[in-house]
């Protein structure tokens, strides 16, 4: 049987966010943990993140002025799945429109097509950046009863996407335009905390209160840029956060005594929301400015990216800036590097002078082969995210 290697350190992991390890103060809280059965509503540290996160950050409003209510989850794939399983409520034929890149459609195991029966329309980026009403007037599919068609009952967003943000505006635009049509709007916010400490308009707090306002649900995790282990808060009205709660005690995703997730999540949110989720946004764009220019001084070498740097991820084209992947991963382990592609994902446990160190490392490496050897593209290509 194979020995999985002990897992100590994701200071040079930069496959993903997801990555980050617990700490000793997060071992510490877990003893004050409450110990009631969250499936009977019992536990108090679950039911205090859940309001937490429902009345205080997100403000206490979804859209429609509904009040705001928490479901604590297992992952942000279930709060997702959960979400789009409730607002459809099971009367196909419809469709769920989302942008060809979302998590929902490209992550989730196609749970839209299996869980909910819904046919999906994904649809790409006239921008490259993020869905405009446009975008999505010119590809829903409007319920006129023809019975050729599956209607757009629900649109996902999502917010932060490759680690770009969606404008308020635009999302503003979408939602009023979602409830004149009797559409129910669903946003992944996995990374919305990225998103908040990325506004140039409005406070962190103020950006989430906004946001939740022009939805009908939200879900937002605590796994990622965060760095809890675990756990999901699931946002919307009381129907829906009722109806989603029995889905997911049938799916099996009640959790008995959650009070120790449920308070390493709130540790997780008191330490790094927003000012180190703020630092590391910045530590990222730093280093890509950084790497562009003196890669392009120092090697001549042009390093091209899929997507513009906003929050915590740097999406390097690496065909276009003529890296064989093989070749960089095969660089970035010899530099002691976890590398997924050409996606560098930054968390707080990641941004360390010698983990950023490791990374330029690895880039001069790189240019310093193509100085001696032709680009030659590899079988593998970069994952699709
Ligand atoms: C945008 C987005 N949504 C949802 C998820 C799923 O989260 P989880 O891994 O908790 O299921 C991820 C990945 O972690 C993600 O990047
Ligand atoms: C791969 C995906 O599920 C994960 N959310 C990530 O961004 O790493």
């Amino acid at each position: 049987m194979s020995v999985v290697p002990e897992y100590t350190s994701s200071s040079g992991d930069f496959r993903s966010d997801t990555f980050t390890i617990p700490t000793p103060e997060i071992w510490q809280t877990v003893a004050q943990a409450s110990l009631g059965d969250s499936i009977y509503e019992e536990d108090r540290d679950t039911t205090l993140l859940e309001q937490r996160v429902s009345k205080e950050l997100l403000g206490g409003r979804m859209y429609g002025n509904l009040e705001a209510q928490g479901l604590f989850c297992v992952s942000t794939t279930m709060s997702n799945q959960l979400a789009i399983r409730t607002h459809l409520n099971f009367a196909p034929p419809y469709s769920v429109l989302c942008d060809d890149r979302a998590h929902v459609y490209v992550d989730e195991g196609a749970g839209i097509a299996v869980l909910s029966q819904a046919l999906v329309r994904p649809v790409k980026a006239s921008n490259d950046r993020f869905l405009t009403l446009e975008d999505i007037k010119e590809n829903y599919v409007p319920d006129i009863g023809d019975i050729h068609l599956a209607p757009t009952k629900l649109i996902c967003l999502e917010n932060t996407l490759h680690g770009m943000c969606f404008p308020y505006d635009e999302l503003k635009r979408i939602s009023d335009w979602c409830h004149e049509e009797g559409i129910k709007l669903h946003l992944d916010g996995a990374r919305l905390w990225n998103a908040a400490c990325a506004s140039s308009d409005r406070s962190p707090e103020t950006y989430l209160r906004d946001i939740a306002a022009l939805v009908d649900s939200v879900s937002v995790c605590f796994s990622k840029s965060l760095g809890a282990p675990i756990g999901s808060m699931l946002v919307g009205g009381p129907r829906f956060r009722a109806k989603a709660r029995h889905l997911q005690k049938q799916q099996g995703g009640g959790i008995r005594q959650a009070g120790f997730i449920a308070r390493i999540a709130n540790h997780c949110l008191n330490s790094n929301f927003p000012k180190t989720i703020t630092e590391v946004s910045r530590a990222t764009r730093a280093f890509w400015h950084d790497l562009h220019s003196t890669i392009k001084r120092d090697y001549g070498m042009n390093l091209q990216l899929a997507h513009p740097v906003e929050t915590n991820f740097i999406f390097v084209d690496l065909a276009k800036s003529g890296i064989n992947l093989d070749k960089f991963l095969e660089i970035g382990e010899q530099n002691g590097l976890r590398l997924f592609d050409g996606r560098l994902a930054f968390h707080y446990q990641n941004i360390g002078s010698e983990s950023l160190c490791a990374l330029k490392k690895t880039f001069d490496d790189v240019a310093s082969y193509y100085q001696k050897h032709d680009y030659k593209p590899g079988e593998r290509s970069a994952r699709i995210y």
